[in-house]
């Protein structure tokens, strides 16, 4: 269990940590001084006689609007390790999904249970499905993780993308080789590439949601004729400052590379970075900082104008995957039909809720329900169902504050494929095709 002791120790943490903001900045920090050094990366020494390591999230050669790299000032280097070796992958499925066919059904799924008691973070995730290819760098996985646990004795890294976690119960403790960050619900965290962290739990039960995002790394999307400033403003992303933790013990290292878990134990634990400067960072982002643009006047817009962050692929516009969040907004549309529309979308989006309910979803038991889910496939036909269109095309339009809900989606340019668990398993609601029974005809054309 989390234990009520662990866990007070790691909220007193929580609650002193202070952050750089920006996103995407070249922040530096340096938790002794004189840590970092000053006008060069790799001096002969470094300064306190730590060790310089350079950790890549790009290509070297990439355009500097894309490249990032953090530069790490650590008490050992990380090569010092012995051989990994595979460890069981639990519930957690990589790319290619090949174990089931691609669904163009419309799926939703209940939360997971309750998972048994000493399940950490690690432990925790369960595959949901995705697309692409790890080792192709493309494409997405959609996890969903419950603990009851702190990880102690061991950190986790991810070779194969970033981590996007959105809590939806319980807070977390990320620390991570650049210091550590709090992800409550309604917060989001961040975890590059290749980054380090152990997660601790700040109560008893948590759950949420991760994208796993095996593709370019997340960006702010475009603001176009928006302007300069809305939507996620870079300032309010929160990076964390160097904390090290100087441990002489056994610490396990789990590594996901090319689909698997592998392991290795150092003898000292690898969140030692005393210092460091770079653009590799993790974040973690308020979701309700989000400045929500809308309709001021008519219709209801796409929502790619609630785009937090994008992950672009080889073509503009048509991203690996972006993460979308339906905030507390107004709705003053006049003449409209203001929930979302009926629509076929050649984009797959899986939507997951953090609480309350969802403008076009009905939400009680069976429902959709904060910890649930739902995939709705390239293509698949899906909007408003019978209740919500019923009561949205009568009602009266005055201005109305949605401030109910908090959803999200994970919007994709290739079709997601459920893993075996997903399909079979006891979450995945039988009837969801019913919620659009009973649509009635309207019109028929004279006889
Ligand atoms: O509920 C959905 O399906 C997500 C969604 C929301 C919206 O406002 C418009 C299109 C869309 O796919
Ligand atoms: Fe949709």
């Amino acid at each position: 269990m989390g234990g009520g002791t662990d866990i007070e120790q790691s909220r007193k943490t929580a609650e002193a940590l202070s952050y750089a903001t920006g996103f995407g900045n070249e922040h530096s920090s340096e938790s002794v001084p004189g840590a970092l050094p000053e006008g060069r990366n790799s001096p002969q020494r470094a300064p306190l006689g730590l060790y310089a390591e350079q950790l890549s999230g790009t290509a070297f050669t990439e355009p500097r609007h894309r490249n990032r790299r953090t530069w790490l000032y650590r008490i050992r280097p990380s090569a010092a390790h012995p051989a990994f070796v595979r460890r069981d992958n639990g519930s957690l499925r990589s790319a290619p999904f090949a174990e089931c066919v691609p669904d163009p059904n419309r799926l939703r799924w209940n939360p997971l249970p309750e998972p048994p008691d000493g399940t950490d973070f690690v432990d925790g995730l369960w595959t949901l499905g995705g697309n692409g290819d790890v080792l192709q760098r493309t494409g997405m996985a959609v996890h969903l993780y419950t603990a009851n646990a702190s990880m102690t004795d061991r950190v986790f890294s991810d070779s194969d993308g970033e981590l996007l976690i959105v809590p939806e119960r319980g807070g977390l403790l990320l620390r991570t080789e650049m210091g550590m960050l709090r992800a409550e619900p309604g917060h989001v965290a961040l975890i590059p590439r290749g980054v380090r962290f152990r997660v601790e739990l700040l109560d008893e039960s948590v759950r949420g949601y991760v994208c796993e995002n095996y593709g370019q790394p997340f960006e702010l999307p475009e603001l176009g004729p928006i302007g300069a400033n809305g939507l996620a403003n870079p300032r309010d992303f929160l990076a964390p400052t160097a904390a090290f933790e100087h441990r002489e013990s056994p610490v396990e290292v789990i590594n996901k590379f090319g689909g698997n878990l592998w392991s290795a134990t150092y003898d000292h634990s690898p969140l030692d970075v005393v210092a460091w400067h770079g653009n590799h960072l993790p974040y973690v982002y308020d979701l309700r900082r989000f400045n929500v643009i809308g309709s001021i006047s008519y219709d209801h817009p796409d929502p790619s104008v609630f785009t937090v962050l994008t992950s672009p692929s080889d073509t503009p516009g048509l991203a690996g995957v972006d993460f979308v969040v339906f905030a507390p907004r107004w709705l003053v549309g006049e003449d409209t039909f203001r929930p979302p529309y009926f629509h076929r979308n050649v984009m797959s989006e899986y939507m997951g809720l953090i609480e309350g309910a969802y403008d076009a979803k009905a939400s009680g038991p069976g429902g959709f329900v904060p910890g649930g889910g739902s995939l709705h496939n390239m293509m698949s036909a899906h909007g408003p169902d019978r209740d919500t269109f019923e009561k949205a095309s009568s009602a009266e339009l005055k201005p109305q504050k949605l401030d109910d809900g908090l959803a999200f989606m994970f919007e994709t340019r290739w079709p997601v494929t459920a893993t075996p668990q997903a399909l079979t398993g006891p979450q995945l609601q039988k009837r969801y095709d019913d919620v659009w029974q009973g649509l009635e005809r309207h019109w028929s054309p004279g006889v």
